[in-house]
């Protein structure tokens, strides 16, 4: 039997296409949406590839006994059970990095739009308002990173021209290392305390997930910008819209959320948040990058070359796992 590639979100990019004109390439853009319909879209697979929804499960797993490799196009691997994949013998493939400089963009205009007022005013603008209130520059300011991996070491790249200090906070990272490059590293209470605009980049973790609780958030300086650009789950909606209502905090931008899309949430009465889909990482660019990326792993693997080289670099984002 053939190589058969199975996408199971909605994937796309040229060298997918490309990979169609050598192996059957089956579409089932929708299929994470019911396990049972996933079940049966991956049952003779050899590779699956994935987005942030489709749940790669030990079950879902069994159900494929041909498959080798689980290509994820994007970086979170809290959908990906590893470790059973790992005892399945299964590859898990994720392009690390490959759409940093796209969620580092979507952090600074989410931080920008929200010091600017940039949603009110519009809607303003269009009612016929012209209420032209005072912003708040980032020059001279502190930015605190949450997360020194890709996309947070991006951010602190595209500040070089805003004139801000960095800090920055991961204890996974050697505060000697050379990428920081000027991002002083702190610890967390001294990032959440100093930050007056704190982005999160980091992945959902046992360890990470409700970490900026209504306790920690209260630790933040007053008047600071909160971006969430990394998981939802790490992020406590009550303490978040608390810390709003009574101006602890002075707005947020929220790319994701703890459901999403998300039902009901105490946030829904505040007005000084901005929200955007899970889109921080999604640009044409990075699409592109991350589909060459994950079509070179696939064809490593189903041609039976090692392709430990690539799911070596998981180490990166399973530090703090659980
Ligand atoms: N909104 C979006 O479109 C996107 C969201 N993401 C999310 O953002 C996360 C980060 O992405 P990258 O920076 O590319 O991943 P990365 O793996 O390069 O960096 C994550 C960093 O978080 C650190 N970390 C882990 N636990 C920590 C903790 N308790 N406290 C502080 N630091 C901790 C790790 O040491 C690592 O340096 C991903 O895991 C993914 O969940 C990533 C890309 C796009
Ligand atoms: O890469 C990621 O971890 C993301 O969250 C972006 S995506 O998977 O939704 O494209």
């Amino acid at each position: 039997m053939g190589d058969r590639i199975v996408v199971v979100e909605d994937v796309w990019g040229a060298a997918l296409s490309d990979l169609a004109r050598t192996h059957e390439v089956r579409r089932h853009p929708d299929a994470w949406i019911d396990p049972d319909m996933l079940r049966d879209a991956v049952s003779e697979a050899t590779a699956v590839v994935v987005r942030n929804r489709a749940q790669v499960t030990e079950e879902l797993l069994s159900a494929a006994p041909d498959l080798k490799i689980v290509a994820r196009a994007g970086v979170g691997l809290d959908n990906i059970d590893v470790a059973a994949a790992d005892r399945a013998g299964v590859v898990v493939s994720a392009a690390l990095g490959a759409n940093a400089v796209s969620v580092a963009e979507h952090t600074l205009l989410l931080a920008l739009g929200v010091l600017r007022e940039v949603v009110a005013h519009d809607r303003d603008v269009r009612a016929g308002g012209w209420e032209r209130r005072a912003g708040v520059e980032l020059s001279g300011k502190t930015w605190g990173l949450l997360g020194l991996g890709a996309t947070g070491l991006a951010v602190a790249n595209l500040l070089r021209g805003f004139g801000m200090r960095i800090i920055g906070h991961d204890p996974y990272v050697d505060p000697k290392d050379p990428r920081l490059g000027r991002v002083e590293a702190v610890g967390l209470d001294e990032v959440l305390a100093r930050a007056d605009v704190l982005s999160v980049h980091l992945p959902a973790t046992a360890e990470t997930k409700n970490l900026l609780d209504a306790a920690l958030l209260g630790r933040m300086k007053p008047g600071a910008v909160l971006v969430n650009v990394g998981r939802g789950e790490v992020v406590d909606e009550a303490g978040l819209a608390a810390a709003l209502r009574s101006g602890h905090l002075a707005g947020a931008g929220l790319d994701v959320r703890g459901t999403e899309p998300p039902g009901p949430s105490p946030l829904d009465e505040v007005g000084s948040v901005i929200y955007t889909p899970h889109i921080a990482g999604i640009t044409v660019d990075s699409q592109e990058r991350i589909v060459a990326r994950l079509v070179d792993d696939i064809r490593a693997v189903l041609s039976g070359a090692d392709a430990r080289c690539s799911v070596g670099k998981l180490a990166g984002v399973r530090r703090g796992a659980a």
